[in-house]
């Protein structure tokens, strides 16, 4: 079966955008889902993300990490924004679903604004912040995070005992100014750095703000600039979450693919 995917990425995560609105992607064949994200036997990818058709909203996003399990992805809920745009499902403004719920999001220019889930704490973790932004962080806070050794601490953190069975994403950040901090991201489910994480910078900024009483802060990431806006209430929790930055289409093409026998 030959299936039609577009390429596309928000600050340097990239993702295998499939308009799947007639729902015949096999989502349940992760091998496929695997293969289509590997950068030499397939497309190449942090992760996959079908477009389906949703009573209630304009479209449902299901997203897959490049070993095929499941997660909210912001930097690929831009692009799905994006991508729903170029299908000519939305116009700028859009309600949709995805795994952690609904979501809010506009196009402005270049940049698309995308309501996050409400945060409801920020919590310890030995020193360091865990939030859930819809996919679980690790947050450290480190001297220069160019020369940290991401990927070495980074999957330390993640297969630690401490976040077993799921394991959870983990960011290193470096205050750049009082309103910009640089962060880099170990992504549980590539298993390796990526050049940035829309839910990861969000719970760095939401740290950030917090301990710096901000309510917008900037993030600059090896994959580019992003920016995130928030209101914090009286208990600690958080909301009017925006993740705002780019999402680009960079190529599209045609797979052929060997449906499983079911
Ligand atoms: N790897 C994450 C999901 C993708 C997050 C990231 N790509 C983003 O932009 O939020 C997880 O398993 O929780």
């Amino acid at each position: 079966m030959e299936i039609s995917f577009y390429k596309y990425q928000g600050t340097g995560n990239d993702f295998v955008m499939i308009d799947d609105r007639d729902h015949s992607f096999p989502d349940k064949d992760l091998a496929l889902v695997q293969k289509l994200c590997d950068r030499k036997f397939g497309i190449g990818a942090d992760g996959l993300i079908l477009i389906r058709s949703k009573p209630g909203f304009d479209f449902e996003m299901v997203y897959f990490n490049a070993d095929g399990s499941q997660s909210m992805c912001g930097n690929g809920a831009r692009c799905a924004v994006e991508f729903s745009r170029f299908l000519g499902i939305i116009g700028d403004q859009t309600y949709f679903l995805a795994i952690d719920g609904e979501h809010q999001a506009k196009i402005v220019g270049p940049w698309i604004e995308l309501g996050m889930s409400p945060v409801s704490s920020l919590a310890n973790a030995a020193g360091d912040f865990f939030v859930n932004t819809g996919s679980p962080h690790h947050v450290r806070f480190v001297e220069n995070v160019l020369e940290y050794p991401v990927v070495e601490k980074g999957a330390e953190i993640r297969y630690s005992g401490q976040y077993a069975p799921k394991g959870t994403n983990v960011n290193f950040v470096t205050p750049l100014s009082e309103d910009e901090i640089y962060v880099r991201t170990y992504e549980r489910g590539v298993e390796n750095e990526t050049l940035s994480c829309g839910t990861g910078v969000t719970a760095c900024a939401l740290v950030y703000g917090y301990k710096n009483e901000l309510h917008e802060v900037k993030i600059k990431t090896p994959g580019g600039d992003l920016k995130v806006r928030f209101s914090e209430n009286s208990d600690g929790s958080f909301q009017n979450i925006l993740l705002i930055g780019p999402a680009e289409q960079v190529f599209s093409g045609k797979i052929e693919i060997n449906m499983k026998k079911t």
